[in-house]
């Protein structure tokens, strides 16, 4: 096995089912941190058994594609993270429920998903982390918002910590908050790659190069980011400091002020919100049909 750094997962089989990008963003966390050998992770997902080798092949995860590597896998399971659709949720879940053991910790990064429903699912109470964890995660630096449900012990609660510290910062929060968590950061990513976006095009358009353009605007995002981490200052003081009475920035800042760009920002967040809500009322009576 290849050497793993000291850590409550250190000794943990972990199992993902579902291997889309955000469970191989958690994956590789791990594995490239090297806080879990990829021989102790496996994954699975429904039928794309070409991104299993893939997968395979890129990390040393075990590729779990036929029902008897799936059964073996989740056996041995300490872990079962949930890394599918909402839309995918209920009779994945479902046809987990007869291959999980009782102590098993489930990890869930679907949004929307209350923990209520996953217990409906799975026909009982069971140890539950609902998270809203972030694609950043691939680097070491996303941010996630964990719950817990009653059942979860110590063991259960540092061994979730400890994944997600491992790629990242973690929030632990009430559960009703958890939809706040992917409003701001879960989602956060798209926002920032979408003001990127608009920052590189409106370069190109004032006669910058491409590679000029994305490579100032990458500065400035992380810049800025770095700036409000390590002085402590709140953005509203930073932005101060950058702006001249009369000067440049207050021309583009009331340019944004007119296209409401605050307010745009709060509304996209809240509806993001409600739309994980949505998501998980359909969920739940997906559930609620035997
Ligand atoms: N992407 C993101 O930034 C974030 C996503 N999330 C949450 O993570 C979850 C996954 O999102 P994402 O990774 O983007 O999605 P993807 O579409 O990339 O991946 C979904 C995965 O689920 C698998 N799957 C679907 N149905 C089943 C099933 N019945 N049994 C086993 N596996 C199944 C798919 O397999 P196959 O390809 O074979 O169909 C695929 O591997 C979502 O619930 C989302 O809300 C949370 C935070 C951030
Ligand atoms: O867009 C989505 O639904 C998922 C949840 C958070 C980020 N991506």
């Amino acid at each position: 096995m290849s050497a793993v750094t000291s850590s409550p997962l250190g000794n943990a089989t972990i199992y993902f089912y579902g291997a889309g990008s955000m469970a191989e963003a958690i994956f590789r966390g791990l594995v490239e941190g090297k806080l879990t050998a990829p021989e102790r992770i496996t994954v699975s997902n429904r039928q794309n058994a070409e991104r299993l080798r893939e997968l395979e092949s890129r990390y040393g995860v075990i590729g779990a594609g036929d029902d008897t590597a799936k059964q073996r896998g989740l056996k041995e399971a300490d872990v079962v993270v949930l890394g599918m659709k909402p839309k995918d949720a209920a009779a994945a879940i479902r046809s987990l429920a007869p291959l999980l053991r009782p102590d098993q910790l489930i990890v869930s990064v679907i949004a929307g998903l209350p923990i209520a429903t996953i217990e409906q699912l799975l026909g009982g109470k069971r140890p539950i982390a609902r998270t809203m964890p972030n694609t950043s995660s691939t680097i070491g630096l996303g941010a996630t918002g964990i719950s817990f449900s009653d059942s979860v012990t110590s063991t259960h609660r540092e061994l979730t910590l400890a994944m997600f510290d491992a790629v990242g910062m973690t929030s632990v929060v009430e559960e009703p908050l958890i939809e706040a968590v992917n409003g701001v950061s879960g989602s956060g990513p798209a926002y920032v790659y979408y003001l990127m976006e608009a920052m590189i095009q409106a370069g190109v358009e004032l006669g910058l190069t491409p590679e000029a353009a994305r490579d100032l605007t990458i500065q400035t995002v992380r810049g800025a980011s770095e700036m409000v981490r390590l002085t402590g200052e709140d953005p509203a003081e930073l932005r101060r400091k950058v702006t001249s009475p009369n000067g440049t920035t207050q021309a583009a800042i009331e340019t944004l002020e007119s296209f409401s760009f605050q307010e745009g920002m709060n509304k996209a967040i809240v509806r993001c919100a409600e739309r994980a809500r949505e998501l998980g009322a359909a969920i739940r009576e997906e559930a609620s049909k035997s």
